[in-house]
Parts: structure tokens; C-alpha cells; sequence
């Protein structure tokens, strides 16, 4: 599977830089390189070989190395001459990056660095394509000087012969084994002993060791954890993008497959005229779409971030930073339980290989746990949140991202309900505002009473996860009412296109304020009448977009191909695909499968004869 991956990755690769240079010609742009993981990914399965080169190795060379190293090593990357990896996680440790065991020890006297993984547990474990695909990576470590421990850097190591793919000596490489999807990555294992590299390969773009062995710290040490952020920047959207597949593929089926009258004697409808049915897939089209636009605010965030850190300006890199975090655990979150929900929307076909919505899950599902584990994101989020409530006390301002929780905390009580979308919007980030001061009252007494803020983190960590989970609810929905409401361009779009994405953002609205009703009750009250109104107008915006929801997976464009499903071919030929599909099986290549002579026929002999005999 790996070297068929590996096969299509390539040619995808080819195809893309050929597109490339006829619509962008010498465009160094990274999104086409983007475009290619993204279309390179959706193309395979199994899952990119290459993503992780695409998307961490040549990134790291370009923003953490200095203009000489990406002459030495990143045109080379980008030009796919090496192919690189991201080796950062351990067998013994993937959160806590303090706690790595890998070791870079800095030999003056050769001006080189010594590189080991001293124990079993400091063996690099995870990177993707390291077990057969890759013959460079990028190996953190724990950097010595003088067995003095300096922090974390990025070493750029050759793990291969360029020429016979050999590993090279002192380097212990291979794969990790099977997982429960991206089977054709090759996630891998990298031991080192003794690794010697010269003292250019450390990436000092933003810290340097000099030749006697002077260490210039970073003047900011977070910055190196900055190709972390890009990628979780990246899964915001390809997230999203998987959930906008399975949407696709659910609603498609969804208008072919009939089931059940809903008027006794009246024919089976089609199952998206089942009101449960339509819950079960709507929302989620639409929260495919309100991902996509949350995402695509990200990344020009993250553009705009990276030139400025470019410039040594690092003032926004904490506000990316939370965004990205929390966007990462939405999204990721999101996306992988409502593709499980859409899969049970279509039935026992929904189980079927040929649906392919399995093996959508199995790609969205690994984003909840790489590139930061979402519980870990959440707590990072939530001590960011405590920080800037901190802030909001002292009378000072927030980052832009954060700036409702000023305009909250000015409230002294939530004005007369009216059920806006003004009201939904300001409901949720009121909760979510007064999440915040309950965790931080609770995070503050742990303090004062001597907790160090380590431990108090922890131990007020399911009221910091609540108040981040509602943060980054708050800011998705504000978002999305800016988008629809506010957008410069609203003028644009007809009336109609203006009023489906209305009723969308209207479910949007009154699905979170049903999803988070018990924390938003704590310090809104609501009447039953309020609550019942919403209710009905939930049922009512379903039924509106009912007669919408094909066009809009539609308007997703995906290709039959990127689908690579027999529920939501285009064609809404699904009985044939499927039949089609059971025919393929090599099962039924025979009439009579082997193992009925070798196994089946003498069970069955077998228990015929000790019947008779039990009856003489
Ligand atoms: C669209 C095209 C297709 C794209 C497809 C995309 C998806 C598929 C692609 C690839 C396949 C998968 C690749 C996966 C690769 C990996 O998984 S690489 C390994 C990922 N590992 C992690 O993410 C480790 C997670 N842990 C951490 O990030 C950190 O340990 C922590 C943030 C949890 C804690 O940081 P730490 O420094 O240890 O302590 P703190 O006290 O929490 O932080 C200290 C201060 O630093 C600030 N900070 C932390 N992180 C960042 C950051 N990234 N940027 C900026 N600032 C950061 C933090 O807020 C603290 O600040 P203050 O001192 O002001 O409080
Ligand atoms: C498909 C896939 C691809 C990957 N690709 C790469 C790659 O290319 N390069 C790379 O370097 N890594 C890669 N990884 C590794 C990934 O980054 C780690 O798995 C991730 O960072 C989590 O670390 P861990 O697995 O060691 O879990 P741990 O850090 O051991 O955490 C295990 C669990 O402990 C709990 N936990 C941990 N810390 C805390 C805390 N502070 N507070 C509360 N609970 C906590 C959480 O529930 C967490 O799920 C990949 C992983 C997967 C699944």
C-alpha cells in the first residue's frame, strides 16, 4: 500500500508542478504546493506519503533556517530532490515538548553536533513518510552546550543514501506498523547513535550556536514551534474539506435512497424528507461551510503572520497562536463526529467500503490527536483565556479575536431576550464570557492558595476546556454572522444566494445555542416559550433548505473521483456502483469458495456424523 501511495503521490506531484508553471509560472506561491497536498491527499486513500515533507520539512527549512541553509538544503526540498520529514515526537513523548529525550551535543572542537536518542523511549516515533519514503528530516532536540541544556532545536539530518536509499550508518529507521488508516503514509520510527552533523545543519534562523560554542538565544523561544502552527492551520481547512465530502456523498444519497412513507398509504419518500434525516445532515453542510470560511480567515492570518516573524516582528504570533489552537480542536473535533454521523444517516451502506465514508473518518479523525492533542489544545487555550481575563480586570485591551470577551464583561446583566441572531450570537459569547470568570475564580483561588500554576491549571482544567470549547464556538458563529451579514461584498449576491445563506446561518446559530443550552442558561434566563420558539423555527430553517441542500454540495465541486463513493456519485447511480462494487470482491471471483472443501464441508460432515451417532 505504502509503495502504491508513494507511486500516485509522485504522479501527482509531476502533474501539479506542471500546472503549476502553466498558471503560475516560477511562482514560488506555497499554495499551489497546498492545492497538490490537498487534491495529492484527496487522490490517495490511503493518505500522502508526501504531507508531511509538503507541508512541515520544506516549511521548517524555509522559516526556521537561515537564507544560506535554504540555499543548501530547502531549494533542493522544494524542488522534491530530497524528501524530508518532521521528526519531532517520541516513543515516550508527544504533548510535552519540554520533555524530550532526543540530544544534540554541541563538539567545538570539530564544530559539529552529536546526535543520539539515548533510551528506547527517546526513538522518534510518528513522523510521517520517516519509515521508507523520506531520506532527510528534521530531528528535534534538546540542545547541550557544555552538557548545559539550552532548549529545543531543529537539525536538518540526511537519515538515507541519496543514491541507494540505505540507511546511513548510526541511523535505526522503519515503520511504525499498521494503523487505523493512512495506511499508505508510512509513519516511522528513527533511532540515532552518535549522529554526527556540522554545525550549519542546526536551523538558526532565530538561534544560533556560534563556532566556540556561544549560544545566541531566540528572541522569542515559541517561534520554533511555529511549523506546528502552520499545520494546524492547514487541518482547520483540510478538515473542513473532509466534512464537506461526507456531506456531499450523505445528502446525495440521501435524495435516492427511499424509505418509509411518512403518509400511511402515500409512497416512500426519499429519506431527506424525514425530518430526522434532515437534522442529521443539514447542519452538518452547513458547518462544512462555516469551517471553510473560519479556516480560510486563518490561513490569511497565518500569511500575514509569517511575514511579519519574517521581519523578526513576533507581536501576533500569540493571538495565531490561540486561533489556530482553538480552530484546529473545532474543526477537528467536528468534522470527525459529524462524519460519523452522516455515515449512520445512509444505513448499512453507510458501512460499506464502497461508501468510502469509513476511510473519510479514518483521514479526519488522527487530526483530534496530531499536531497537538485536541484535550492539550483546549488547555492551552483555556490558560491563554485566563491570561487575557487578567488583562480585561486590569482595564486593558484584548487582541481583536478576543475583544467580546471586553464587551461582555461590561454587562452587567443580559438584555431582554429577542431571539435574533444578534441575541443567539450574544448569548454564546456571554456564556462563554462567564465561563471564563468562573474558571478563572476557581484557577485564581488555586493560586492564592499556593497551587503552583502548573497544578492549577490542571486541576481547573474541565472549567478552562469549557471556557475555551465556548470560545472558539464564539468566535466561529461571529465569524460567519460577519461573513453573512456584514461582508463588504453582500452586494453582490442575489437575493436568492443571500436568503439560502440566511436560513444557514440562522441553523448555525440556533444548532450551537441547542448544543450549548445548559451553559448558556447559567447566566441567560430563558423562558420555555423563548426556547420553544426556537425549536420551531429550527424545524421551519430545515425545511427551507431542504430543497437547497444538493445545489450546495454541489457548489463543493468535488470531483467522483475525490469522492471515491458509490452513495454520492453525481450520477446518483448508487444500486448499480454498489452492485458493481460487491461483484469486484475477490470472494466472488468463484462460485465456490475454496474454503468450503477445506474447511466448511468437513465441519459440517463432522457435526452431521456425531448427530447420528448421538442418536444411536
Ligand atoms: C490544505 C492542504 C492539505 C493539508 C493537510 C493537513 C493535515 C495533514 C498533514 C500532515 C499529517 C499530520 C502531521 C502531524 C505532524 C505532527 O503531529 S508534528 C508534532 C506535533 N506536536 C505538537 O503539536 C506538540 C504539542 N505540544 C505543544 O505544542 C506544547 O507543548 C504546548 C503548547 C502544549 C505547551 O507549550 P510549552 O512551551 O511546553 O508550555 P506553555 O507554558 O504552555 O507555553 C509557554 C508559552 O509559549 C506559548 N506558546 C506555546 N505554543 C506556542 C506556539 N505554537 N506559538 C506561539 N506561542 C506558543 C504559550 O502560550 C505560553 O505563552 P505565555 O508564556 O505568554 O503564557
Ligand atoms: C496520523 C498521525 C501522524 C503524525 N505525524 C507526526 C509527524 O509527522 N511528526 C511528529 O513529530 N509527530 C507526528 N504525530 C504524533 C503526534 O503529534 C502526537 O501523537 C501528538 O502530539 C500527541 O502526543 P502523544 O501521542 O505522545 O500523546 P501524549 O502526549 O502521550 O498524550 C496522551 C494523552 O494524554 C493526555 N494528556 C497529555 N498531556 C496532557 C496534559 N498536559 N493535560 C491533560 N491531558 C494530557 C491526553 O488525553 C492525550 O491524548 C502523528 C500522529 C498521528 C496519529
Amino acid at each position: 500500500m505504502a509503495s502504491m501511495s508513494v507511486k500516485h503521490a509522485i504522479a501527482a506531484a509531476k502533474k501539479l508542478r506542471s500546472l503549476q508553471e502553466r498558471f503560475n509560472p516560477g511562482g514560488s506561491d506555497i499554495y499551489p504546493a497546498l492545492m497538490g497536498d490537498e487534491a495529492i491527499t484527496a487522490l490517495i486513500p490511503s493518505g500522502n506519503p508526501l504531507s508531511v515533507h509538503i507541508l512541515m520539512f520544506t516549511r521548517a527549512l524555509r522559516e526556521q533556517g537561515t537564507d544560506e541553509q535554504y540555499e543548501k538544503f530547502g531549494r533542493r526540498a522544494d524542488n522534491n530532490e530530497i524528501i524530508g520529514t518532521f521528526a519531532q515526537t517520541e516513543l515516550g513523548h508527544g504533548t510535552y515538548l519540554r520533555g524530550l529525550e532526543a540530544r544534540a551535543d554541541y563538539d567545538r572542537g570539530t564544530e559539529e553536533f552529536v546526535l543520539n536518542t539515548p533510551k528506547l523511549s527517546s526513538y522518534k516515533w510518528w513522523p510521517g513518510g520517516l519509515g521508507q519514503t523520506c531520506n532527510y528530516c528534521i530531528f528535534v532536540a534538546q540542545l547541550y552546550i557544555d552538557n548545559e541544556a539550552k532548549g529545543m532545536a531543529m537539525f536538518v539530518v540526511q537519515i538515507r543514501d541519496e543514491e541507494t536509499h540505505m540507511p546511513l550508518p548510526g541511523v535505526h529507521v522503519g515503520e511504525i506498523g499498521k494503523k487505523m488508516g493512512l495506511n499508505g503514509v508510512n509513519n516511522g520510527f528513527l533511532g540515532l547513535k552518535d549522529y554526527r552533523v556540522p554545525r550549519l545543519n542546526m536551523l538558526m534562523r532565530h538561534q544560533q550556536v556560534l563556532p566556540d560554542g556561544r549560544f545566541v538565544k531566540s528572541p522569542v523561544s515559541q517561534v520554533s514551534y511555529f511549523p506546528m502552527v502552520f499545520v494546524r492551520c492547514m487541518v482547520a481547512r483540510q478538515n473542513s474539506n473532509y466534512l464537506a465530502q461526507a456531506a456531499t456523498i450523505a445528502t446525495r444519497y440521501s435524495v435516492i435512497r427511499r424509505q418509509s412513507p411518512i403518509e400511511e398509504g402515500q409512497p416512500e419518500p426519499k429519506i431527506l424528507e424525514h425530518l430526522t434525516q434532515q437534522m442529521k445532515v443539514i447542519p452538518e453542510i452547513v458547518t462544512a461551510v462555516v469551517y471553510r470560511l473560519a479556516a480560510a480567515n486563518l490561513q490569511n492570518m497565518y500569511n500575514e503572520t509569517a511575514e511579519a516573524v519574517y521581519r523578526k516582528d513576533f507581536s501576533r504570533l500569540p493571538e495565531l497562536h490561540a486561533l489556530a489552537c482553538i480552530l484546529k480542536v473545532a474543526t477537528s473535533y467536528d468534522s470527525t463526529y459529524g462524519i460519523e454521523r452522516l455515515r449512520q444517516a445512509c444505513g448499512g451502506h453507510g458501512y460499506l467500503t464502497a461508501g468510502n465514508l469509513g476511510n473519510i473518518f479514518a483521514m479526519a479523525a488522527p487530526a483530534c490527536t496530531y499536531e497537538g492533542e485536541n484535550s492539550v489544545l483546549y488547555l492551552q487555550v483555556g490558560k491563554i483565556l485566563m491570561k487575557n481575563w487578567s488583562q480585561v480586570l486590569a482595564g486593558r485591551e484584548l487582541m481583536p479575536s478576543m475583544a467580546y470577551i471586553s464587551e461582555c464583561s461590561k454587562m452587567t446583566s443580559f438584555p431582554q431576550w429577542t431571539g435574533s441572531w444578534e441575541c443567539l450570537l450574544k448569548a454564546i459569547q456571554y456564556a462563554c464570557v462567564g465561563s471564563i470568570r468562573l474558571a478563572f475564580q476557581s484557577y485564581n483561588a488555586r493560586v492564592q492558595s499556593a497551587q503552583s500554576q502548573t497544578a492549577a491549571v490542571n486541576y481547573s482544567g474541565l472549567e478552562l476546556t469549557k471556557a475555551a470549547e465556548l470560545h472558539g464556538r464564539s468566535y466561529v458563529a461571529g465569524n460567519f454572522y460577519q461573513q453573512i451579514v456584514n461582508s463588504p461584498n453582500k452586494h453582490q449576491r442575489s437575493p436568492q444566494f443571500q436568503k439560502v445563506l440566511e436560513n444557514m446561518l440562522e441553523l448555525h446559530l440556533i444548532q450551537i445555542f441547542f448544543r450549548h443550552l445548559g451553559d448558556i442558561l447559567r447566566f441567560i434566563r430563558i423562558t420555555e416559550d423563548e426556547i420553544s420558539a426556537l425549536q420551531r423555527r429550527l424545524e421551519e430553517v430545515l425545511k427551507e433548505l431542504r430543497p437547497d441542500a444538493v445545489a450546495i454540495t454541489d457548489a463543493f465541486d468535488f470531483n467522483d473521483k475525490i469522492l471515491s463513493s458509490a452513495l454520492g456519485c453525481y450520477d446518483g447511480n448508487v444500486y448499480e456502483r454498489l452492485f458493481e462494487a460487491a461483484l469486484k470482491h475477490p470472494l466472488n471471483r468463484k462460485s465456490v469458495p475454496d474454503f468450503f472443501e477445506a474447511h466448511l464441508k468437513p465441519f459440517m460432515k463432522e457435526n452431521a456424523d456425531n448427530a447420528k451417532k448421538s442418536k444411536l
